[in-house]
């Protein structure tokens, strides 16, 4: 579905966003991608999504509707969850899919509600069914949940695993949080360094949907937190 060979994205200041990236994925997967602040996850997703062109290397799809969510929501004010949902495609089109995705999201009794009146999680909720409007081949995602608390932000992941588990769309999954890429990936990509580059690759094969209680991620979290240069065995601390 999306192969990436040795992507560079240098910036006009001659700092790397992130370099010699290389990877495959097969359609129908769910890839997280974690790594620490500045190492170029949200530079990744924006070649990849070709709002971003000046790089190095080479990618290509071998389908390629692509659909993008971000941390915030990025709605129209003056659009209505239905008007905002059906943004970008023609008057008239995709009147069925729109009814079923505002299903799907949970919104119906609020599709003529602006956005000044949902809560932080239908704003996440909205923009969700925004990005499925295209009914893209894959969805890429850059820390979608990650200004919403804990319970949304759990209902939220859930809502993006029944939609998987629906339409197996490839899905790209920026995110800080190990917990939400245990959740949902079938494989965790890490990035490290600045600029970051590749440096492994997990794969989790339990079938979903998986328990967020399950020993089995609670170790592959425990090897993510050594890749990542976190897991501070306690012994270690000075005081
Ligand atoms: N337009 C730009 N011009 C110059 N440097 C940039 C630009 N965009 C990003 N960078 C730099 O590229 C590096 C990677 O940024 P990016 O936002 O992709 O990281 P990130 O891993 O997504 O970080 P975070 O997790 O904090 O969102 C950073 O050092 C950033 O300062």
């Amino acid at each position: 579905m999306l192969a990436v060979q040795n992507i560079t994205r240098t910036f006009n200041d001659g700092k790397a966003g992130f370099r010699n990236v290389t990877f495959s994925i097969e359609e129908g997967e769910v890839i997280g991608i974690l790594g620490t602040s500045g190492c170029g996850k949200s530079t990744l997703l924006r070649v990849l999504s070709g709002l971003d062109k000046e790089y190095e290397g080479q990618f290509s799809f071998s389908k390629r509707t692509v659909g993008m969510m971000f941390q915030e929501p990025r709605l129209m004010p003056w659009l209505t969850v239905h008007e905002n949902i059906c943004f970008g495609v023609q008057k008239g089109q995709k009147k069925e899919l729109a009814e079923e995705l505002l299903k799907l999201v949970g919104l119906e009794e609020f599709a003529d509600h602006h956005p000044k009146d949902l809560s932080g999680g239908m704003a996440q909720r909205t923009a969700i069914a925004r990005s499925l409007i295209t009914e893209p081949d894959v969805l890429l995602l850059d820390e979608p949940f990650s200004a919403l608390d804990a319970f949304t932000k759990m209902q939220l992941q859930d809502l993006l695993l029944s939609i998987w588990q629906n339409r197996k769309t490839t899905t790209i999954l920026v995110t800080h949080d190990i917990d939400e890429a245990l959740y949902l990936a079938n494989r965790i990509f890490i990035l490290r360094g600045q600029p970051g580059e590749l440096y492994a690759e997990i794969k989790i094969d339990q079938a979903k949907p998986r328990s967020r209680g399950d020993v089995a991620l609670a170790e592959k979290k425990a090897e993510i937190l050594t890749l990542l240069d976190l897991n501070h065995n306690s012994k270690e601390v000075k005081l």
